[in-house]
């Protein structure tokens, strides 16, 4: 018998299922105790290791959350959208952890998601990397000490098979600069100007993306004022930093009360009220 908590890994043969695969079996903290794909995936019934083309593991890929999450005491969930809404039901009935990394998340998912968090813990970011989340204050404390003179836009690209945009990071980093300015980002969000968009509006804050080859995921906030520019960058380069961060979360959450959490919270960086 072994107390290291088990751990399933939804969306297994995706870029970032795969690399949550490999850092849990190179773990000594967690085990892999299941491993979903959805329903008509060529890699149900295989065993895991060798669709991933290595030696046999001895855990299959299957299609049925229920049966996966009863068994685990976490669910790294890096997916789509709608998958990770049903996941967070059933992982909340297992009162397993439910980390989430899926992005493109909007309204009717977040809600779904809250009322999940009522019975279990989950902890999302859209981003799991330190970088990133100290660049997340590092930004609030920027767009708190300028004033709207200084333009703010966020730039960020991404490989060419990505499918949401703005990026989950993008969507962090102004959040963070709204914060900063003390305004909601819903009020100030400019996105994808095209054509004759006329001329930019004071305060808002603008998101442009990039999609090309493999980029990992490279983000910029810039500040522009007349005659000066304050440019904050963040480039990862091995998406194994996301999946480090989401097993850290994962025994991080193990003793925590019901609720939703971050990456701040996961790695000790909230700042006090
Ligand atoms: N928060 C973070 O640090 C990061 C978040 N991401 C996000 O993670 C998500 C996945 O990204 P990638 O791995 O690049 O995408 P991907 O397309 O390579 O993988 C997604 C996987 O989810 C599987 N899937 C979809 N619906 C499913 C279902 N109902 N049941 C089981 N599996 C299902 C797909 O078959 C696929 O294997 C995206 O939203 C991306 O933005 C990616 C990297 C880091
Ligand atoms: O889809 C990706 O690849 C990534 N998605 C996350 C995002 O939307 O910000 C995190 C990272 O940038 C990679």
């Amino acid at each position: 018998m072994t107390d290291k908590p088990g751990v399933v890994v939804t969306g297994v043969s995706g870029r970032m299922g795969q690399m949550l695969v490999r850092e849990v079996l190179a773990s000594d903290k967690l085990r892999l105790t299941g491993a979903l794909e959805r329903p008509g995936h060529a890699w149900l019934g295989h065993d895991l290791g060798e669709a991933m083309g290595g030696a046999s593991i001895g855990v299959r890929v299957q299609d049925d959350p229920l049966e996966c999450f009863a068994r685990a005491q976490a669910v790294l969930d890096f997916t789509a959208p709608d998958a990770t809404v049903a996941f967070a039901e059933l992982t909340a009935q297992a009162r397993a952890v439910h980390v989430i990394g899926t992005t493109g998340l909007e309204r009717k998912h977040l809600d779904q998601i809250a009322l999940a968090a009522r019975h279990a813990v989950i902890v999302r970011a859209g981003n799991m990397s330190l970088g990133v989340n100290l660049l997340t204050q590092i930004t609030k404390q920027v767009a708190a000490a300028l004033d709207a003179d200084w333009d703010i836009e966020i730039v960020e690209a991404h490989h060419n098979r990505k499918v949401d945009a703005p990026s989950g990071t993008a969507l962090m980093l102004g959040e963070a600069a709204a914060e900063g300015r003390g305004v909601a980002l819903a009020d100030v969000s400019d996105r994808g100007r095209d054509g004759i968009t006329g001329t930019r509006e004071r305060g808002d804050i603008g998101f442009h993306a990039i999609r090309g080859g493999d980029i990992v995921g490279e983000h910029e906030v810039i500040f522009a004022a007349a005659g000066e520019r304050i440019v904050l960058k963040h480039i990862a380069s091995d998406r194994a930093l996301f999946a480090r961060g989401a097993l850290r979360a994962a025994l991080w959450g193990q003793d925590k009360a019901p609720g939703q959490y971050d990456m701040l919270d996961v790695l000790g960086m909230r700042p006090a009220k």
